[in-house]
């Protein structure tokens, strides 16, 4: 601790100076100043006992003692008026680290890779890290009184080395039993806490599922409160028997600590007692002695215990600084070749990806695709095929293992992530549902551009949301958030209206809609579809990820996925031709559902009324 307190001290200082360097001044001028009127002070105490021990009457003594006197009610004056001026500095800065120090990680963690927020060890570090800035927070107050009892201290010690130097090693005796103690209780917290973050926060999770509104409807028809508090109550429980535990081992740590420091105690004051019997100490310096032992001792206590939690909190600082190291060598790179504005395609070269920590097979197995600009490419497949993992590295959020996705020339991994970004939009499965008003859901789209009413109506239109917008209570300026004050709860149907605005609204190269309109009623549906239909026709190009199979019948390409890799690839018509085809079974299957008693048995191409008759 001893050899690290520097560096704390060092870093904690750095934070405080970037948050408010005035403020940061104005401590460390008001500490240094209120340590050095305590050490005048003590001097000065020493001078009124000096005075007041010595021979001659009392008036007398009284009358030399009174400069000496005043000496210690100006330092005390002194140090009262730096310590409330240190308490305002330090009220001033704290706030302003805890600022400093969150948008430090959030900013970094922003922007790292998405295989990072998705690793586990990186979860775990994040989990941890998050009290960093609170810690960070509270080391200002703690690093104003560890160095304003080391001032003191060493003013105390100074005064105690002048009256004997005997006396200043056995001060230290008395206050090493202590320190131990607390810095072995802090140890076994942080191993604690580190060992059982995940506990907690599997903890707190059950706790905020019992109150979650979108999970609440579940959670009283299918009667899911007592099972989630039993759960709750099973791992507070072993959170308790920690808890125990550590009590126990600080109660047994600091009982040893005491005896220890009763011991060194008692020879101190046995040793002054010596010396005084001994003749080589008289009465006024022993009664300085004394005096110096006690503040001493107090202020080695209080730096000591101010250390501790020093230490304590910095190892959640130092969580917080391997966290923003760990993100800084996976964020996004901000560099990387130029993409082309408009390239003639993008194609995936035998791409390979398996997700990181997933020791199975691969998400994506030596991909061939091809995407033609201003084409509508469809992806099929069954669940867990690999359609979204492949729309997420079109998208550029996952690098490929192996092969690559280039755009004409350009490799994807070596281009420009940002302008990457910038090329596509994309209607995910899982789109976020902003807990915002209904026009920065529309308009987050393009967060940098001015929030233009007419762009966001043409979004909304395209989109079928601009019913659902004229519906709302405050129109645009709805808050879709309900449990807030004027918030407002929309369908399902209607949010995915909402996310495929968002998406027209980005108004990028490349469309990428994974499962648009799983939620939308018919009408809406075959809105989408025409509405998609018509982009291409402008010249966008679509990525459209569907399992329903009637409305890929009109893209250029459909590939059709199993099980990470490329089975088969063809025009509608292509693909339903062979007898024994994956798509061709799957678009029957799907179709016979749609059969009705009485109605001609589905055909295939070469008949097409019957076909399209069971396709609806
Ligand atoms: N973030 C992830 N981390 C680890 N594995 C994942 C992740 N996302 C998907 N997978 C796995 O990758 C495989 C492909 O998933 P993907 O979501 O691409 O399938 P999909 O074809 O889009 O499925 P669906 O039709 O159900 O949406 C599945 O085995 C899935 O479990």
């Amino acid at each position: 601790m001893i050899t690290r307190t520097p560096r704390l001290i060092a870093a904690a200082v750095r934070l405080a100076h970037r948050a408010d360097p005035t403020a940061l001044r104005q401590v460390a001028v008001a500490e240094l100043a209120g340590g050095i009127a305590q050490a005048v002070g003590l001097v000065a105490v020493n001078q009124v006992l000096v005075h007041l021990l010595g021979s001659g009457g009392t008036s007398e003594k009284l009358a030399a003692a009174l400069p000496a006197f005043a000496a210690v009610a100006f330092a005390a004056l002194i140090v009262a008026l730096m310590k409330s001026a240190s308490t305002a500095g330090t009220g001033q800065l704290e706030p302003k680290v805890f600022r400093v120090a969150t948008e430090q990680y959030l900013q970094r963690v922003a922007r790292v890779e998405l295989a990072a927020v998705e690793d586990e060890e990186f979860h775990k570090l994040l989990d941890s890290a998050q009290w960093g800035a609170e810690s960070a927070r509270r080391m200002i107050k703690f690093c104003t009184s560890v160095t304003a009892s080391a001032i003191s201290l060493i003013a105390a010690a100074g005064v105690l080395t002048v009256l004997h130097p005997a006396l200043l090693p056995l001060l230290a005796l008395m206050t090493l039993p202590s320190a131990w103690s607390s810095l072995t209780i802090a140890r076994r917290r942080y191993l604690s806490f580190h060992t059982w973050v995940q506990h907690a926060r599997a903890g707190r999770l059950l706790s905020t599922l019992l109150i979650d509104a979108q999970a609440a409807p579940e959670v009283r028809v299918h009667n899911i409160g007592a099972f989630l508090l039993r759960h709750f109550r099973t791992m507070a429980e072993t959170g308790e028997q920690e808890q125990t535990r550590l009590a126990r081992l600080a109660a047994r740590t600091g009982l040893i600590a005491s005896g220890w420091t009763g011991l060194a105690s008692s020879a101190t004051y046995a040793t002054l007692g010596l010396l005084l019997w001994s003749g080589t100490m008289d009465l006024a310096v022993a009664g300085t002695a004394v005096i110096a032992i006690r503040t001493g001792s107090a202020n080695l206590e209080s730096l000591v215990v101010q250390l501790n939690y020093l230490y304590e909190e910095s190892l959640f600082v130092a969580d917080l600084e391997r966290l923003c190291k760990e993100a800084d060598a996976r964020l996004i790179p901000e560099t990387g070749k130029p993409l082309p504005a408009n390239p003639s395609a993008i194609r995936f070269e035998n791409v390979s990806f398996t997700y990181p920590g997933v020791a199975e097979r691969p998400a994506l197995d030596s991909v061939n695709v091809t995407i033609p600009s201003g084409r509508i490419i469809a992806i099929v497949g069954n669940n867990g095929s690999g359609k979204s993992t492949l729309a997420k590295l079109l998208c550029g959020l996952y690098v490929p293992d192996s092969g690559r996705i280039t755009w004409d020339d350009v490799d994807a991994a070596e281009a420009d992530r940002a302008q990457l970004f910038d090329r596509v939009a994309v209607v995910a499965q899982d789109f976020y549902r902003w807990p915002f008003t209904a026009r920065i859901n529309v308009a987050i789209g393009r967060p940098d551009a001015p929030h233009d009413e007419p762009l966001l109506d043409a979004a909304a239109e395209y989109a079928g949301a601009d019913e659902t917008i004229s519906s709302l209570p405050r129109g645009w300026d709805t808050l879709l958030a309900r449990g807030y004050k004027g918030g407002h709860q929309i369908s399902g149907g209607q949010w995915q209206r909402i996310g495929i605005a968002r998406a027209r609204h980005r108004n990028a190269r490349v469309l990428v809609v994974d499962e648009p309109t799983s939620a939308l009623d018919a009408e809406a549906e075959q809105r989408v579809f025409d509405q998609i239909r018509r982009l291409a026709a402008e010249g966008q190009t679509v990525v459209l990820i569907t399992h329903r199979l009637h409305s890929v019948r009109h893209t250029d390409e459909i590939y059709v996925m199993e099980q990470g890799r490329i089975i088969e690839r063809g025009t509608f018509d292509e693909l339903m031709r062979p007898q024994e085809g994956a798509f061709r079974r799957m678009y029957l299957t799907q179709s016979r559902q749609y059969h009705f008693e009485g109605e001609e048995s589905v055909s295939l191409p070469g008949q097409p009324e019957q076909a399209e008759q069971g396709a609806r």
